[in-house]
């Protein structure tokens, strides 16, 4: 589960985030909407410890965090524009941070990603490089290298906006079949019919005034 409490951020003299509260059971999936510059992409990033919170706190399952320190760990992210690294195989860019970060030998990194490929539907893919993928088939390959690090968390910002419509609905039943396994999921979106077809929650994030 997870539960954030009182989380506010101001990027100098200008409040962005204000006593933010939720929280979320395992499994579950939140959306966060709102105008552009309200803040979502801020508390993606702050949830997922790549920025800091001027106060707040956060429970994910057992780990305590402060928000305004501590690394976080266990959430993943899945970037709107992938951030692939563009020199590296897919099994690469998949197997990468489980060797640097979790001390994985390079064969359980392998084929733990090869696992992951085959779920995604993406087995025949890991020796090529980013540049010969689709949007729809890069996009897998950044859930991947997220899911890779046993995340109890992912994050995702604007997961179909590159994507055309046949894709989206695939990437709204992937991210329903990972709901199933009991992954926590957080989605900023813009679009409403996705937000419907996958929402447990939806966060509304607003601009503050001043
Ligand atoms: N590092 C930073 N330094 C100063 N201001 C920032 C920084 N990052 C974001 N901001 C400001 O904070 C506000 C919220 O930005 P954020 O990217 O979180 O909005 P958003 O809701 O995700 O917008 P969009 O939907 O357009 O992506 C914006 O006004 C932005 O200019």
């Amino acid at each position: 589960m997870l539960e954030v409490k009182n989380l506010a951020k101001s990027f100098g003299n200008r409040q962005i985030l204000k006593d933010m509260n939720f929280s979320l059971a395992d499994g579950e999936i939140l959306t966060v909407v709102g105008p552009s510059g309200a803040g979502k992409t801020t508390l993606l990033r702050i949830i997922a410890g790549l920025e800091t919170a001027d106060a707040g706190t956060m429970l994910l399952g057992k780990e305590k965090y402060d928000l305004s320190g501590e690394e976080r760990g266990a959430v993943g992210v899945v970037f709107q524009d992938f951030n692939l690294f563009p020199n590296m195989s897919v099994l690469e860019n998949i197997t990468l941070a489980p060797q640097l970060a979790l001390k994985e030998d390079k064969e359980t990194a392998e084929s733990k990603a090869k696992e992951l490929l085959e779920k995604l539907q993406m087995a025949d893919k890991g020796s090529l490089y980013p540049y010969q993928l689709s949007g729809g088939q890069k996009q897998r390959v950044a859930i991947a290298r997220a899911l890779a690090m046993q995340p109890k968390m992912l994050c995702y910002d604007e997961p179909t906006s590159a994507l055309d419509p046949a894709l989206r609905d695939q990437v709204a039943d992937l991210i329903l079949s990972l709901k199933k396994s009991g992954l926590t999921q957080l989605i900023i979106t813009h679009d409403m019919d996705f937000a419907k077809k996958v929402a447990d929650q939806v966060l509304e994030v607003k601009p503050l005034e001043g």
